[in-house]
């Protein structure tokens, strides 16, 4: 097997929104969960991205996971690696953003890596080193309020600063807008004062161009779906890879079709709202899913009783106040993880009830989900919403289904009827 751009996920929705950038620039794509095993007959392609979970785990655990993933990838050619971090570059001062970065610069022998989480086409831009989400500095958008890694600085070069052990500089938008010799320049003489990871800013999409042509010249990069833009530009560009037309129309499967919702992003909240007029929703008691465990089967037989019926929805998300109120009753971590499993085993008794179309709200309860129905891959169809694709499964002990794996902050309000006339 051999393929030109290998990539590493911090989370599934992450690596499913990267996949849809690869495919969508011309790249034939195949989005793995973990590292694909020896009997997994992947297609020919051009990009793999190893989907992980662990943007939330202890920082030692996280760089174990990426550094096999990484060797996996290398032992099998790739020039050159993307570690996919979030475009709100999700984490907190114990990492995992800095120390993945600093285990797989010194594996690849790197001694500064580009960094940029931009994202133009969700509307995140770095500029002097902050991050914008929409036309707010990111500690004032809604990311403040995560549930798992509030984001409350904007000021990346301060906030990769507090997690790697080597220094941070920027590269100014000035100098990313003069094009990759100028971004190249500026990165020598960075690397040469020991710099290990260099911000840079983006704006535009042609500022990714320029950032993934100086990138690929080196064996790591680190960044959002912006950056695999770039990548993917710059490959063809060069002549190493051939674009191929992704296919726009999905193949119908059928069945009974759900939605489920961990999410709690003020856009989960308001799309969740807007489903409410279209489909039955439940929205689950929160306290219940983290306390007792009747609070799953309720849910499924409510399901049974709708869900010949059409499309449904089940959602665990709640607003800020109240997800602080779980979290200052069970902690942070207890409260999330046991949603995300509650979710995960609602999950599995709507596939054995023969649900075969299932979208996904929330990064981490996507990585639940798809991990309790043991999904080995996933081929890249169409795209739903920037961001997000229509995911076909690639082997599993459940067939042929199809999913949508939604990154909370992504879609707008009609999300859940797109995505199910999408994948019909
Ligand atoms: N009502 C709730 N109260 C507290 N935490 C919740 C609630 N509902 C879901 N969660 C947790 O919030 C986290 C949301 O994260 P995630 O699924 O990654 O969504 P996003 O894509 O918005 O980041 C998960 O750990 C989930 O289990
Ligand atoms: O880059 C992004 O914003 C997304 O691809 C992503 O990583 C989303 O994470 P979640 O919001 O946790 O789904």
């Amino acid at each position: 097997m051999t393929f030109a751009l290998g990539c590493i996920a911090d989370d599934y929705t992450g690596a499913s929104d990267l996949a849809n950038t690869l495919a969508k620039e011309g790249l034939r794509t195949v989005q793995t969960i973990g590292i694909p095993s020896a009997d997994l007959q992947l297609p020919d392609v051009d990009a793999i991205v190893i989907s992980l979970k662990i943007r939330s785990i202890a920082a030692s655990e996280a760089v174990e996971r990426a550094r096999d993933a990484d060797k996996w990838l290398r032992t099998r050619g790739a020039a050159h690696v993307m570690y996919k971090i979030c475009s709100t570059f999700d984490s907190t001062d114990a990492g995992n953003i800095g120390p993945v970065l600093d285990a797989l610069r010194a594996d690849a022998g790197q001694t500064s890596v580009l960094v940029t989480p931009a994202f133009p086409a969700t509307d995140r831009t770095v500029y002097k080193g902050n991050l914008f989400v929409g036309a707010v500095p990111l500690n004032e958008s809604p990311l403040r309020d995560h549930p798992l890694n509030p984001m409350r600085d904007a000021n990346l070069v301060r906030v990769l600063a507090r997690q790697t052990t080597g220094a941070v500089g920027l590269v100014e938008l000035a100098t990313v807008a003069r094009g990759a010799d100028s971004i190249r320049t500026r990165l020598e003489q960075l690397s040469a004062s020991g710099t290990g990871a260099a911000i840079a800013d983006a704006v535009f999409e042609t500022d990714l161009e320029a950032i993934g042509t100086v990138a690929l010249a080196q064996r790591l990069s680190v960044g959002a779906s912006g950056l695999g833009l770039g990548l993917a530009r710059g490959l063809i560009a060069a002549g190493a890879v051939r674009r191929y037309e992704r296919l726009t129309q999905a193949q119908r499967i059928g069945g009974p079709a759900a939605c489920l919702a961990g999410s709690c992003s003020s856009a989960t909240l308001k799309q969740i709202a807007r489903a409410e007029q279209t489909m039955p929703v439940l929205r689950l008691d929160p306290e219940n899913l983290v306390s007792k465990p009747s609070e799953t089967l309720r849910a499924l037989n409510w399901a049974t009783e709708h869900i010949a019926r059409g499309p449904i929805l089940i959602a665990s998300s709640a607003a800020p106040d109240a997800v602080s109120r779980l979290q200052a009753r069970y902690g942070r971590e207890a409260s999330g993880h046991g949603i995300e499993q509650s979710l995960a085993t609602i999950a599995e008794g709507l596939v054995q009830r023969g649900v075969r179309r299932l979208v996904v709200a929330g990064g981490e309860t996507s990585g639940a989900v798809v991990d309790r129905l043991a999904i080995p891959a996933f081929e890249i169809g169409p795209e739903i919403a920037a961001g997000v694709p229509m995911l076909r499964t690639f082997g599993g002990r459940y067939g042929e289904m199809v999913l949508a794996l939604k990154s909370g902050n992504f879609g707008g309000e009609g999300f859940f009827a797109d995505a199910l006339a999408i994948m019909a």
